[in-house]
């Protein structure tokens, strides 16, 4: 009884949006409407009464085809007919209104002769993607691309867009990517990774639907979010993609999580080791900044660039909550920790020796090194103040993380090397998916609560964990005596 009731309450809801959906597009096309009833009136009483009757119903009757069309089959509708419609609504309405939203937003220039009219920004291309409006302005004498970057939000709120992404195409020329359609509200999970990746990795989605692949090789990257932001789904994106990867020991995935391992436990086997404790971080950033003393040793005169290979594989150390290694600790290991990274982060990028740091609080008191970092992801942040510290001056507008809301945990702003930034929406990873990771490809474990030699054997040169006979080791030119670098960070 209850299914049928459900399912005429369904059909009745399906029923009433095709009269909505009809109504609303005929009152929409009004203009169309009118014309088809005068023509169709002429032709009545011109005695042609068929074509006179066809003529006065064909908007109505095409709407109503339409609407059905739309309840029957959203997909099909959506792609032969929805979407090129509502697209060229949007460019109709950016070449109408462009000239007019332009000045309002303060781009308007005036001339020096009485009576001539404003000058705005010349309009030179309007395209449209899935779900964006793209606008390509040439700035007038006068002005800079990053007049328009000012004014780019006030842009969006006046053609309706849910956001926007502004770009320097070439000199005096800017792109404005409005986003119409919000892509990224739906919440998408994780699917368990198979492909072996090393350079970079698959998070989730940029705003216009397409795969947010995050560069890692040769970059530190430092994640900021406010406490919910989402950290966890990148902690584990990153974590989780590269786990193919560490079980065909190309890289060792190595955490310190001195929030009592809360974040990492469930997924602690993707890790060779997770340093929960104070002391324990420390030895393991020791031996990190051993490795890279001893690549330098190895790479001197040879080579600039580090290239993985099974049994010699890029250390990625993901930091869950960073201000607690370099603000909350103990004095001793606050300066020890801060000194050894900054090391770390200034030496490791070209030796296959890469951080990827979470904070919530990215003050310069919490994270004094985040200029160290070569990339940034803002999740949501709790101020325009915030977002320019932890993106850069200009940013504040371009890419405003203090604006995301709540509910869109795992989504932030990046700004790539360029300067362009990409709004994102992390992939989210249940427990049930991490657990499942770390049995698939569970790391080559290393106890790091011994002391340091113990840590520094661990990470030699390893054998790939199923070999069909042992690899010979690389020719390696003498190391450089071990104590030295040691007893100084000490
Ligand atoms: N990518 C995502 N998509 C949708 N929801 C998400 C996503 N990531 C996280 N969430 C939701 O937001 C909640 C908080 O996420 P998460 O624990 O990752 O935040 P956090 O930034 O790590 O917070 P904290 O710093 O307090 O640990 C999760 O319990 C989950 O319900």
């Amino acid at each position: 009884m209850d299914t049928a009731l459900r399912i005429v309450w369904l059909v009745l809801r399906r029923v009433a949006r095709v009269f909505r959906d009809a109504a609303s597009w005929t009152v929409q096309s009004w203009r169309a409407a009118l014309i088809c009833l005068v023509i169709g009136n002429v032709l009545l009483i011109a005695d042609h009464e068929a074509a006179g009757e066809a003529a006065m119903w064909c908007v109505l009757a095409w709407n109503a085809a339409r609407a059905v069309w739309r309840a029957v089959s959203p997909l099909t509708y959506e792609a032969a007919l929805g979407g090129p419609l509502r697209r060229r609504g949007w460019r109709r309405r950016g070449r109408k209104g462009w000239s007019m939203v332009a000045e309002r937003c303060g781009l308007g220039m005036r001339s020096e002769r009485p009576k001539s009219p404003t000058v705005v920004p010349r309009l030179l291309k309007v395209t449209t993607t899935s779900n964006a409006l793209v606008l390509q302005v040439r700035v007038t004498a006068g002005q800079t691309v990053d007049d328009v970057d000012q004014v780019a939000d006030a842009i969006a709120t006046a053609f309706g867009a849910e956001s926007v992404e502004s770009r320097r195409v070439r000199s005096g020329v800017a792109e404005l990517v409005l986003t119409m359609r919000e892509l990224l509200h739906q919440i998408t999970t994780a699917p368990v990774p198979h492909d072996i990746e090393t350079e970079a990795v698959t998070l989730g989605r940029v705003s216009n639907g397409s795969p947010w692949r995050l560069e890692l090789n040769g970059r530190h990257t430092l994640v900021v979010g406010r406490s919910g932001a989402g950290k966890g789904s990148i902690f584990w994106g990153v974590a989780g993609n590269l786990a193919p990867a560490s079980r065909a020991a190309l890289v060792r995935l190595w955490g310190i999580d001195l929030k009592g391992g809360v974040e990492v436990a469930v997924g602690a086997g993707m890790f060779s080791s997770v340093a929960m404790d104070e002391q324990a971080a420390v030895r393991l950033l020791r031996a990190l900044q051993r490795v890279i003393v001893e690549r330098q040793a190895a790479m001197r005169g040879r080579s600039r660039q580090f290239e993985a290979g099974p049994g010699d594989p890029i250390h990625v150390l993901l930091i869950d909550e960073l201000a607690v290694l370099t603000a909350y600790a103990s004095r001793d290991v606050v300066n020890e920790a801060s000194t050894l990274l900054k090391r770390i982060l200034a030496q490791g990028r070209a030796l296959g020796v890469i951080v990827v740091a979470f904070v919530q609080d990215p003050r310069k008191e919490t994270v004094g090194m985040r200029e160290l970092f070569t990339q940034t992801i803002a999740l949501r942040l709790a101020s325009s103040a915030e977002t320019r510290m932890v993106l850069g001056d200009g940013y504040g507008d371009l890419a405003p993380a203090h604006r995301i809301e709540r509910t869109m945990a795992g989504a932030g702003y990046v700004v790539k090397d360029d300067g362009a930034v990409e709004r994102v929406r992390a992939d989210y990873w249940p427990d049930d998916v991490i657990r499942m990771v770390a049995q698939v490809y569970p790391a080559p474990q290393v106890p790091i609560d011994g002391d340091d030699g113990a840590v520094m054997d661990a990470l030699q040169p390893a054998k790939a964990p199923d070999p069909v006979e042992p690899r010979p080791r690389r020719q390696r030119s003498p190391r450089s005596p071990r104590p030295a670098k040691d007893t100084e960070v000490a």
